[in-house]
């Protein structure tokens, strides 16, 4: 990692381009629409380069769980790799399946030091297993994989250790479960900020108490927002649209509050489908939740 007294990082973009998560296959085609439509800006202050857009495997592509598999272990290298260089990834997705990559690369870089916190940003709680999800898919089931709990396909992307601990997480924005997530949740202690509480308190005063819980005993924390957090009306191009989102401008608010913070260790960016998209509006807010953690430190 750098030392305080060295360079700004630079934002390492990397794609995750797969929806073999998910139903819908557009998603696939999100972290091409983005780079191209160049929604990531760099500033005097903020270098932004993109790096690789990874690929499911050939080898890989015979079922969804293999798939996920595949991808999440080299994306992990990935994210390793620009943690270990001073730098901050920005994983793009696909189908938030890859957050299971993500996230275990970024708990690779950092476990010897300590354990690392996480923000869910999202209107669903992608906590199943194959045990309770009623669709099957798998992008309904990440964050229940880096808690340790599911398919060992899923679980042991790198080493079989759980990559996040309960207590160090949280998710933003849900509006939409089933039982068998919430229970798990629950179960563990993982804390949720649904829409109605926030509609209640104020995004800014729940991101306040989100970040208390990333922060308390960890070495550094992260955010993955899944752009259906964001209100479909807005914000149309997602797979998995539910009514009664988060504005975007209050989303950037909050995330603002990130800028120049060092313990502020990786972003994630997920589901954006192009094929949906009114124009590139949803792309758009891609790149303002970003404008909004610039400069980092
Ligand atoms: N990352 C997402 N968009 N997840 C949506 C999950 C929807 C539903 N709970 C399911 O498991 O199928
Ligand atoms: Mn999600």
């Amino acid at each position: 990692m750098k030392s305080a007294s060295s360079s700004p990082r630079s934002i390492i973009v990397i794609g995750a381009a797969s929806c073999a998560g998910a139903p819908d296959p557009g998603c696939a085609e999100g972290p091409d629409a983005l780079r191209r439509y160049r929604v990531f800006h760099a500033t005097p202050l903020q270098h932004v380069a993109w790096d690789a857009i990874l690929r499911v495997p050939r080898e890989a592509r015979d079922t969804p769980l293999h798939a996920v598999a595949a991808l999440s272990a080299r994306l992990a290298a990935e994210v390793e790799a620009v943690l270990q260089t001073g730098n901050f990834p920005l994983v793009v997705g696909g189908d938030h399946s890859c957050a299971i990559g993500t996230w275990s690369g970024v708990h690779r870089a950092l476990a010897d030091r300590g354990p690392i916190g996480l923000i869910w940003i999202d209107a669903h709680m992608d906590s199943h297993t194959f045990a309770t999800t009623p669709s099957g898919q798998i992008h309904g089931m990440p964050l229940a994989a880096l808690l340790g709990h599911g398919d060992a396909a899923l679980t042991a992307i790198d080493g079989p250790e759980a990559k996040l601990r309960p207590e160090h997480v949280c998710l933003i924005g849900v509006r939409s479960f089933e039982a068998g997530e919430a229970v798990l949740l629950q179960q563990l202690g993982v804390r949720v900020f649904d829409m109605d509480e926030i509609r209640r308190r104020g995004l800014a005063e729940v991101f306040d108490e989100a970040l208390a819980i990333v922060r308390q005993g960890t070495v550094g924390f992260g955010v993955s927002v899944d752009l259906d957090a964001l209100d479909p009306e807005e914000e149309p191009g997602v797979g998995t649209p539910v009514p009664g989102g988060l504005r975007r401008a209050e989303l950037a608010a909050a995330l603002s509050q990130l800028r120049g913070d060092p313990a502020f260790v990786a972003m994630e960016i997920v589901e954006y489908n192009p094929r949906r998209d009114r124009g590139h509006a949803t792309a758009d807010a891609a790149g303002a939740l970003v404008d909004a953690i610039t400069p980092l430190k």
